[in-house]
């Protein structure tokens, strides 16, 4: 579960700040994909940003599970994106030198003793991954010997390694065609209903929209509409 709660965020503008993100409060439930679109510059990435704890918000809280991140130091909130957020950029951000299944190892191994025992277990998991997003046969390759689906898979495994609570995903189709793109958005939606991840995806392309389970639009760094704001009022 993730809960922004009256999130705002500014960034400089000369003398004076912009606002990117205008008290947000969104959830994301676990098991459920919840799409973010909104036009170009309406605070979509700044928003996934601050989500990933990667940027503090000016004020409001971003809760992953039980912990309040905006309340941790530095190291703490690296240790709570290792361990419960898994994120998946535009760009697959690959190690150009290392095969699909190291890029996965990698991950894995971070926080982590090498002994054997935990190596094996990494292995397994580590193919298991791979064989879920469709590259069980493509483990040995190297990005360049991948197609741009391909890479975005091992990207998709690579944030599944440590079982992250929260998956936040930012325009994942977007250097794809559009055959290539529906098969991300499925691998996305199932990996998100059977992981019982609480996805937030951020698009500015809305074909895929019936695979979202629910839909937020942002304008101006505010939520001007909420499919989930619907279905709680008509309960
Ligand atoms: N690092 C930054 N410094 C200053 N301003 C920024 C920074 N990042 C984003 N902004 C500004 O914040 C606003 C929101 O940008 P953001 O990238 O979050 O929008 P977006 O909806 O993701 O856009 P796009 O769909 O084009 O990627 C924009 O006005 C942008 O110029």
């Amino acid at each position: 579960m993730i809960t922004l709660d009256d999130v705002t965020l500014t960034f400089p503008d000369g003398s004076s700040r912009a606002t990117a993100v205008d008290h947000v409060s969104l959830a994301g439930r676990p098991g459920v994909l919840t799409g973010i679109t909104g036009p170009s510059g309406s605070g979509k990435s700044s928003l996934l940003a601050v989500a990933a704890t990667l940027i503090r918000p000016d004020s409001g809280r971003v809760v992953i599970g039980d912990v309040d991140a905006t309340s941790l130091s530095r190291d703490e909130a690296t240790a709570l994106r290792r361990d419960r957020i898994g994120i998946v950029f535009q760009q697959s951000n690959l190690l150009p030198a290392l095969t699909a299944r190291e890029q996965l190892q990698v991950m894995a191994e971070l926080g982590g003793r090498g002994a054997s025992a935990r190596r094996r277990a990494v292995r397994s998991r580590v193919d298991e991954l791979l064989d879920a997003v469709g590259l069980a046969d493509h483990a040995g390759k190297r990005p360049a010997q991948l197609s741009g689906g391909q890479r975005q898979r091992v990207a998709i495994a690579r944030a599944l390694v440590h079982e992250p609570q929260v998956l936040l995903v930012d325009e994942p189709t977007s250097a794809l065609d559009q055959e290539r793109g529906a098969e991300i958005m499925d691998l996305i939606a199932s990996l998100t209903h059977e992981r019982a991840a609480a996805t937030l995806l951020v698009t500015h392309d809305l074909v895929h929209e019936n695979l979202l389970d629910e839909l937020v639009t942002v304008v101006d760094g505010r939520i001007v509409a909420s499919t989930a704001d619907a279905v709680a009022s008509a309960a």
